[in-house]
């Protein structure tokens, strides 16, 4: 599979589309075209920037800032087998107001880097995360690191984008949010599965990118009678602004990850949408 192509906020390069070995990949209508816009008051008016107009009259300045997502993209469904399946929507929030939330996300977000216990030995993940909950909502952990939860009011935008992802894909609610920041090609997330028993045994999980486009890969979990073979395998570039959705058994059945690509040098911000139970 080819690189991923790198992509720094606002130069606005070509990017790839999708590439998936799946045969069974078919173009659904999931959503409809509408325009996404005018959310809730604490989302609204988050951003306020003054805009000089073409006379350059102060008085006059236009003012705008609301966070809208765009015109959305149907969804591709890759049926995994056995129950699983994952969705892309290439386009699910449009190319400028992506380039708003990356923005808005580098900057805002109080990103750290923890360390985690691996097989035992601890390592700084290479990745900075964060995370977002409801309040009440029961605490994550994984890899012996608990992160701080954050209220979504404290990041209004966020708020936006969980109610476009929460219309935009049919039956699904959220109330936690993990986001993580790839500084680089050095940084990524390896294989494993998010099938922590507080999202229950079949999670909808929903993933935004923005930024540089980075592959994601699919793999079958190994049963003891089965090796993997190359149909238990699916690679996705994920796009800026798009939405990734996994479903059904697909934590229980397969795992994932973001692996490096070394000559890389521009940063993706990825959100994962979950609902702890
Ligand atoms: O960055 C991504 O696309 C995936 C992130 C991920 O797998 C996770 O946060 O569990
Ligand atoms: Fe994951």
């Amino acid at each position: 599979m080819a690189d991923a192509v790198c992509e720094n906020p606002r130069k606005r390069n070509r990017m790839l589309e999708q590439t998936s070995k799946s045969t069974s990949t078919s173009d659904l209508m999931l959503t409809s075209n509408s325009k996404f816009g005018g959310i809730g008051n604490a989302s609204d008016n988050w951003m306020k920037l003054k805009l000089k107009n073409s006379l350059g009259n102060e008085e006059e300045d236009e003012e705008y800032g609301k966070m809208e997502t765009g015109r959305r993209s149907s969804g591709r469904i890759t049926e995994l087998g056995n129950g699983s399946e994952v969705i892309y929507y290439p386009t699910f929030i449009t190319y400028d107001e992506g380039w708003r939330f990356f923005d808005y996300l580098n900057s805002h977000i109080p990103w750290t880097r923890p360390t985690l216990r691996v097989f035992g030995r601890h390592c700084v993940q290479p990745r900075d995360s964060c995370y977002v909950a409801d309040e009440g909502a029961a605490e994550l952990g994984y890899s012996g690191h608990k992160p701080h939860a954050y209220s979504w009011h404290q990041f209004p935008p966020l708020i936006t984008l969980l109610k476009a992802v929460e219309e935009g894909v049919p039956g699904s609610r959220f109330n936690s949010l993990l986001l993580n920041r790839y500084k680089g090609g050095n940084d990524y997330v390896g294989w494993h599965s998010d099938d922590e028993s507080i999202y229950g045994p079949t999670p909808l999980i929903a993933s935004l990118s923005f930024g540089c486009d980075r592959p994601f890969y699919l793999k079958k979990k190994k049963t003891k009678n089965k090796k993997c073979s190359e149909c238990d395998q699916h690679s996705f570039t994920l796009k800026h602004g798009s939405l990734f959705v996994m479903r059904g058994y697909t934590q229980r059945d397969w795992i994932h990850s973001v692996p490096k690509r070394s000559k890389l040098d521009a940063v993706r911000i990825n959100l994962t949408f979950r609902l702890v139970l």
